[in-house]
């Protein structure tokens, strides 16, 4: 199971959280967000992380050319896209080198002709529950919806996951499913990473890796 550490926006606990060596590291770059990290974190910190976390920048409904900029700036490695973007978005992104991670929001079902157009130009799929803000509700979804996935895209499962999922998260078998993003539920404030509570995650969820 590969881990997305999502939110990173307080220096003391980014390097605390690289300690642990996730597979991905995600920034918000929606100014809206709580977690918005672009007055709060120096480029420098980011470029300066180790090259064997892939560096995410999260955005929602951004131009191309404004993340492209951040990409340049930051030194990201792949994007995700947390809004209405378009598959041709996607490919462009894709064109310009980057890993591109599309979010879809999950309410009663997940709409497969939704997500067939965007297959051939994202690298992974991220299924986040339906809220009221774009990301970062704090709320799960029924993974089960799920369950009938016949895609060719790995996807990234997020929405609410905590500590008390590790067990059930180790445990779980869904086609398609490569990843689980972690957020909101380990945090001590909006934003402030709880370094202990991912280090208990990850030794859950990479015991049942090997
Ligand atoms: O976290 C945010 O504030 C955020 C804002 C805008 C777009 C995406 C955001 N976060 C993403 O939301 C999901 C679920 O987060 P949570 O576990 O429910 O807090 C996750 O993929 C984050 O990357």
């Amino acid at each position: 199971m590969l881990v997305k550490v999502c939110g990173m926006r307080d220096e003391a606990a980014l390097a605390e959280v690289a300690a642990l060596a996730p597979d991905f590291l995600g920034f918000i770059f929606a100014p809206a967000s709580p977690r918005y990290m672009a007055a709060a974190l120096a480029a420098e910190k980011v470029q300066g992380l180790p090259a064997s976390i892939w560096k995410v920048g999260v955005f929602v409904n951004a131009t191309t050319e404004t993340i492209l900029e951040a990409a340049r700036r930051f030194g990201l490695a792949a994007v995700q896209l947390h809004g209405q973007e378009p598959p041709a978005q996607c490919e462009e992104l894709g064109e310009a080198g980057l890993l591109v991670m599309k979010a879809f929001s999950v309410g009663n079902a997940v709409n497969v002709a939704r997500l067939l157009p965007y297959v051939p130009f994202c690298d992974f799929f991220l299924f986040d529950t339906k809220g009221a803000a774009p990301g970062g509700n704090g709320t799960v979804f029924d993974w089960s919806l799920l369950a009938g996935y016949n895609l060719p895209v790995p996807y990234f499962l997020a929405g609410g996951l905590a500590l008390e999922h590790a067990a059930e998260l180790a445990a779980l078998r869904l086609p398609g499913l490569v990843g689980v993003d972690l957020n909101s539920g380990f945090e001590t404030a909006p934003g402030v990473k709880d370094a202990g509570r991912l280090a208990q995650m990850l030794q859950a969820l990479r015991v049942n890796r090997e």
